[in-house]
């Protein structure tokens, strides 16, 4: 992602991994639900961390994102992992790269398990946008 940006390759890496970071793990199961028109399973959110990796369901759908205000279902593609941007990444592209708002729906047919690992910084650790990031005429700093 950094080199995609004209950035050296370890520039949001060096502030996402620090000399310590954080792996947080959480494991979804989302039982049926009779009401799947009224009750969410993860209301709309946005992820605090750098990247999220997303193990889906094997067969069942349910996270959606944000775009263009609308809600857009996210498929399953077999043995792949869905990676999602947080808000470190955010900051730390100054804007460039988006965390999206996201929600998962419920389903009155089958249950839906999902495994999410969180990576971000040491909760000490101060990180802001990539300094070549910056411009003050064309991209100020944002954060
Ligand atoms: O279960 C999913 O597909 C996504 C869950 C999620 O957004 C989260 O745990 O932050
Ligand atoms: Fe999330």
């Amino acid at each position: 992602m950094a080199k995609s940006l004209d950035l050296e390759e370890n520039s949001f890496a060096k502030q996402l991994f620090g000399d310590q970071s954080l792996l947080q793990a959480r494991f979804n199961f989302h039982p049926l639900c009779s009401r799947s028109d009224l009750v969410l399973g993860v209301k709309p959110h946005i992820d605090r961390s750098g990247m999220t990796v997303l193990l889906q369901d094997r067969d069942v759908e349910g996270l959606q994102v944000l775009i263009d205000g609308k809600w857009v279902g996210v498929p399953i593609v077999p043995h792949a992992l869905f990676l999602n941007l947080g808000d470190q990444m955010q900051i730390m592209s100054n804007g460039i790269y988006k965390s999206p708002m996201h929600r998962v729906v419920t389903n009155t047919e089958k249950m839906r398990l999902s495994v999410a690992l969180f990576n971000e910084p040491d909760p000490e650790t101060e990180i802001g946008p990539v300094e070549h990031l910056i411009d003050d005429e064309t991209r100020p700093r944002l954060y």
